[in-house]
């Protein structure tokens, strides 16, 4: 009995050999490809390929009618099988579903049945497989202005939190999509983007703000774009890690739990939504609408039978889970029955939120995760015929274009060039209307008045001056960094109707770090048995992994940290900004930066920091400030400084509150994985540095957040030192405009 399943396993392991394994088996079907016809007729589903990425109003020439241009598809099914697990295989457990070639799933006690999906993939697949067929073209539509929605679903235990967020050796198709979306930028010379984050999961039918533990209990409101989120919390982000490390921070206040089936079962269900903005590159925007749209990264709960948990909170969760999903079905048969007058929407929170995307919106994919296994044989015929309706699901992939209010990126846009102005104003002496030339024949004469009395109060004047000018630059750049452009130099092509060469993929290690080492370690076996399936290797060979590995190893979050205090260094030069003081930056500046005169950072890069720089960064203090007692030209650029020091602080401050939150994750699972082997020295061992990272990096937090108050006060103390006219005034509370992030955050929140 033994060897039964395994070599039942072995062939579902084998869609694409099906015919000799069938053989083996004296299968009916034994001499059956992958033919629909030998599906009963009422099983069968369309045999096209999954829906091509197609973009449908170029913006080379889009014009008021090709935006509304519209190409109808259908939701994009995938069927994905996981391998029988070493419990499933010592219980003895057969194959009762196998994957007939690349397109149908096949019954194995009665082959007539099949259903036919746009892919199926079989145990060996690997994530980055399943992303580039069922993922890639949903995520490039998003980049392109087309809503896109991407959906695990399947019973608990199939493989959906495996699918979307992988492992650290096998990453899913989160993180795959976060480096994707900025991979396009990368390769978009020609626009410029703004990317957001929110991130949220429905449990008991109570929608909780994951990036915010504050936000529980959030209400789900509805406007002419559809259906939002009131109060969740959106974060601007700057690089794939920065994403990423949201998405560890979240995952941190994910309800999970141990179930009968599953040591880590989801018992909410999950959406990361990264809102993209996005125009065309440069001055010339202005007018222009915006190109805007939503990806939905979607990691629905497991539906449970009722054997799965009978007592308690598990039992609670599981009919939530149930109900959930069951109005999710229904809402798609009606969709899809043609005569339906009322569909339910409103019956559960998840079909609430997923209306746009499912009445339309958009592309949509549906990855279902299904196990071989014959004990669960009910259950996976059920999302099988769950995936066969959701198939007729007919959608729209148009693009989006919205007003200027409603936009993000276009506020800091109109922000910047408004501050530019200012700028060539101040640089010409006209900012308060006095004409600087008569203030200059003024200024001769006091000049002289003021050289004579010993007092060098114009020296005063033209320090403010530069000072005012280096705090606009400094706010240009700030805002232009939220901005995300291509490094590259020259832009040659709008955005291609063709997609372009396949993108691989390396993480950094930091990157990963939030995700389980190898997620099949602790299935429930309790013991390290391997699932009968070869490690996912990306498409690469393990000679080009190991090399980019290298190249990586440390993380674009390196890479975030050095950016950072370029941007901070740029700022403390004068507003003539010596390039040769910035030869850091690796990556052409882009025009907004070449017309400032002020190199713009390179703000997509993959340029690698060891440790010690970062180090370094953290280090800049107090000793970096001049002391009290300074001249007047000191203690006005100290003040710039100092204003730009808080600003860095603020920022180091998130970065180490992200690697906190990353070391915790991290450290929760080895906790979990020492549970399971106390006696391993090599578990503890990685605890103990853990731990010790996290005490040390809480210590630089607590110290940062002391010079917080110090620096802002040392500011204050030196401007209120200098006798202001109030031109520069308004200008230096610029200066002192309240958090950035604060700000940023309410126009988030504001944008809806
Ligand atoms: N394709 C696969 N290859 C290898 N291992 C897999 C695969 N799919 C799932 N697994 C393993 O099976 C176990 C259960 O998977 P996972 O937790 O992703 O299921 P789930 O559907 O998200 O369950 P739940 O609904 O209970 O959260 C995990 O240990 C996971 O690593």
């Amino acid at each position: 009995m033994a060897t039964r399943p395994a070599s039942r396993q072995r062939r579902a392991a084998r869609g694409s050999q099906q015919q000799q394994v069938q053989q083996q088996s004296g299968s009916p079907t034994s001499t059956a490809t992958t033919s629909s016809s030998r599906l009963a007729p009422e099983m069968m589903s369309s045999l096209e390929g999954p829906a091509s990425p197609r973009l449908v109003a170029g913006l080379d020439n889009a014009d008021a009618d090709d935006d509304q241009a519209a190409t109808k598809e259908n939701v994009t099914v995938t069927v994905r099988f996981r391998p029988l697990s070493p419990r499933e295989i010592r219980q003895g457990e057969e194959v009762a579903w196998y994957a007939d070639g690349d397109t149908v799933v096949r019954s194995e006690q009665n082959p007539n049945v099949g259903y036919a999906y746009d892919r199926v993939f079989a145990p060996t697949t690997t994530t980055r497989q399943v992303y580039d067929v069922a993922a890639q073209h949903v995520v490039s539509g998003a980049m392109e202005g087309i809503y896109g929605t991407i959906f695990a679903y399947g019973v608990t235990s199939s493989g959906k939190t495996h699918t979307m967020h992988g492992d650290q050796r096998s990453p899913g198709i989160i993180p795959l999509a976060v480096k994707d979306a900025f991979s396009i930028i990368q390769e978009t010379p020609n626009r410029e983007f703004l990317l957001r984050v929110s991130y949220l999961e429905i449990y008991n039918e109570v929608v909780n703000d994951l990036l915010n533990p504050a936000g529980q209990s959030l209400r789900i409101r509805e406007d002419p774009q559809g259906t939002f989120v009131e109060g969740i919390k959106e974060e601007v982000v700057l690089s794939p890690a920065h994403a990423l490390s949201l998405i560890a921070a979240g995952e941190e206040h994910r309800h999970v739990g141990s179930t009968n089936f599953n040591l880590l079962s989801s018992r909410s269900h999950t959406i990361f939504t990264l809102t993209i903005e996005s125009s065309s590159y440069g001055d010339s925007n202005e007018g222009e609408a915006v190109t805007f749209s939503q990806l939905n990264l979607i990691d629905l709960a497991g539906s449970e039978s009722s054997r799965a948990e009978t007592t308690g909170v598990r039992r609670k969760e599981g009919s939530y889970i149930n109900k959930s999903l069951l109005t999710l079905g229904t809402v798609i048969s009606k969709l899809t029955d043609g005569k339906a007058t009322h569909i339910p929407f409103r019956d559960s929170k998840l079909t609430r939120l997923l209306q746009s995307s499912l009445s339309g919106q958009g592309r949509v994919s549906l990855i279902c995760t299904v196990t071989p296994a014959s004990s669960n044989s009910e259950e996976t015929h059920n999302t099988l015929k769950f995936a066969h309706r959701a198939k007729r699901i007919e959608v729209q992939a148009s693009q989006n274009k919205i007003i200027d209010e409603k936009s993000l990126i276009k506020k800091y846009q109109n922000e910047i060039r408004g501050l530019k102005e200012e700028l060539e104003q101040l640089k010409m002496g006209i900012i308060t209307g006095t004409p600087l030339k008569d203030a200059e024949d003024d200024n001769m004469i006091l000049w002289k008045q003021k050289l004579e009395d010993g007092n060098v109060k114009l020296q005063s004047r033209l320090e403010q001056e530069e000072e005012a000018k280096s705090a606009l630059l400094a706010r240009i750049q700030r805002l232009t960094k939220l901005i995300l452009v291509s490094t590259k130099a020259t832009p040659t092509s709008r955005f291609s109707p063709h997609p372009g060469p396949r993108r691989r993929h390396s993480f950094g290690e930091e990157e990963l770090a939030y995700l389980p080492y190898r997620r099949r370690d602790i299935m429930l076996d309790n013991e390290s048995n391997e699932l009968l399936t070869p490690g996912e290797g990306f498409g690469v060979t393990p000679e080009d992994s190991s090399k980019e590995e290298k190249k990586n190893r440390k993380g674009l979050l390196n890479w975030f940290k050095i950016r950072k205090r370029d941007g901070g260094a740029s700022t403390l030069t004068s507003s003539e900004c010596d390039k040769s003081s910035l030869t850091k930056s690796t990556a052409p500046s882009t025009p907004i930066g070449e017309s400032l005169n002020f190199p713009a950072e390179p703000r997509i890069s993959t340029s690698l920091v060891n440790e010690s720089e970062s180090a370094d960064m953290l280090s800049i203090g107090h000793g970096d400030f001049p002391s009290d007692g300074l001249t007047g030209e000191e203690a006005s650029l100290a003040s710039t400084k100092t204003i730009d020091h808080v600003d860095l602080l603020r920022e180091q401050l998130k970065i180490l509150s992200g690697e906190v939150a990353l070391h915790t994750s991290v450290l929760k699972r080895l906790t979990e994985e020492a549970g399971r082997n106390p006696n391993s020295e090599k578990i503890q061992m990685k605890m103990k540095k853990i731990s010790d990272e996290i005490k040390a990096k809480q210590q630089q937090i607590s110290s940062l957040e002391k010079q917080m108050p110090h620096s802002l006060s040392n500011s204050q103390v030196k401007v209120d030192k200098l006798d202001l006219s109030p031109s520069y005034g308004e200008l230096l509370e610029q200066l002192n405009e309240k958090s950035f992030e604060l700000e940023v955050l309410k126009s988030c929140e504001g944008s809806r």
